[in-house]
């Protein structure tokens, strides 16, 4: 290496100093999943695992709570039933809560605790029906009535068990399942859970990693990125359909993680090598962060 590249690196290093010194000590949720998740190239997910590692040796207490709506999917049509979903969310029966369960609990979290290990990360599998208590969802994001079924809506977090394996030194990595007050286990949306853990957390970042570049004025169009966003900004962009489908709950989860005090909320594109990292650590970012003010 000659002296320029040298200085090229440092400088590259440097850059990252003050973000480090500033979020030390800070709590970051990253929501990991879902549809990166599938993606073909399995350095894609070795990657964010690397992004989570790091944020962790710099001090920074990370949470991660993971998707894995595809590989739902798969083992229903594995055990002959059929995926139905009502506003994004999946019917969910009996037979089918099992299903999530398993599926989420003992194949998709050890499958993100293992790429967090091998970047040298220390996770703890906290699966969700240990930590999040909830009752049935019964009303949509509009406020209508619905049935969905073993569906819950998170209403405590138990934040002593997660300070716990935060303060031991570990990553916990939370499943979006739920148990209600008889002990049943529910289904949960994965974006609203990451947003009840942050809430909960009184996190200072919450990142949604997704298979878009984030908030698009017009989703068909990936150059059309909003880059930042006022909290007040969001209902006009809903009422107008901007922001639809699988944004809506992470867009419900974000708004109501910031009224609790999270300082920040962005959406980044899982799929572009080190995301998380050049969100955080950069000046301008390359997702959409929605803020407070
Ligand atoms: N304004 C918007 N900007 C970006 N994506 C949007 C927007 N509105 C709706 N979407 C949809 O939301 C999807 C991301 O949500 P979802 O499929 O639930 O992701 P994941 O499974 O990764 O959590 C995008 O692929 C896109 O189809
Ligand atoms: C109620 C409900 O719909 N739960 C989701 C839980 C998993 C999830 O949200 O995963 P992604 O983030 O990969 O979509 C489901 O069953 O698919």
């Amino acid at each position: 290496m000659n002296v320029e590249e040298i200085t090229a690196k440092a400088k590259v290093l440097l850059e990252a100093l003050p973000y480090i010194q500033n979020f030390r000590g800070s709590t970051f949720v990253v929501k990991y999943g879902g549809s990166f998740m599938d993606d073909p190239n399995p350095e894609v997910r070795s990657r964010v695992a690397y992004d989570i590692a790091f944020f962790a040796a710099c001090g920074i207490n990370t949470v991660v709570v993971h998707g894995g709506g595809k590989a739902i999917t798969k083992a229903m049509a594995e055990s002959g039933l059929e995926a139905k979903f009502i506003g994004g969310m999946r019917v969910t029966d009996e037979a089918t809560v099992n299903i999530v369960r398993k599926t989420l609990n003992e194949v998709v979290n050890p499958d993100v605790c293992t790429a967090i290990t091998e970047a040298r990360g220390k996770p703890k599998g906290m699966p969700g029906d240990e930590v999040l208590l909830c009752r049935k969802l019964d009303h949509d994001e509009e406020g209508n009535p619905v049935d969905l079924g073993y569906v819950g809506e998170v209403t405590e977090v138990k934040v002593k068990l997660i300070k716990k394996a935060i303060a031991d030194g570990l990553i916990p990595v939370i499943s979006p399942v739920a148990v209600d007050h008889d002990g049943h286990p529910h289904n949960v949306n994965a974006d609203m859970a990451a947003g009840r853990v942050a809430s909960a957390l009184r996190a200072r970042r919450l990142v949604y990693m997704s298979d878009v570049p984030g908030l698009l004025k017009d989703p068909n169009d990936p150059k059309s990125l909003i880059s930042t966003l006022k909290i007040s900004e969001v209902d006009g962009l809903r009422d107008s359909g901007v922001i639809s489908k699988g944004m809506l709950p992470k867009v419900g989860g974000a708004m109501r993680a910031l009224q609790d005090g999270v300082h920040r909320v962005h959406f980044i594109d899982g799929r572009l090598p080190h995301s998380l990292l050049l969100e955080i650590f950069t000046d301008k970012g390359i997702g959409t962060e929605i803020v407070n003010s």
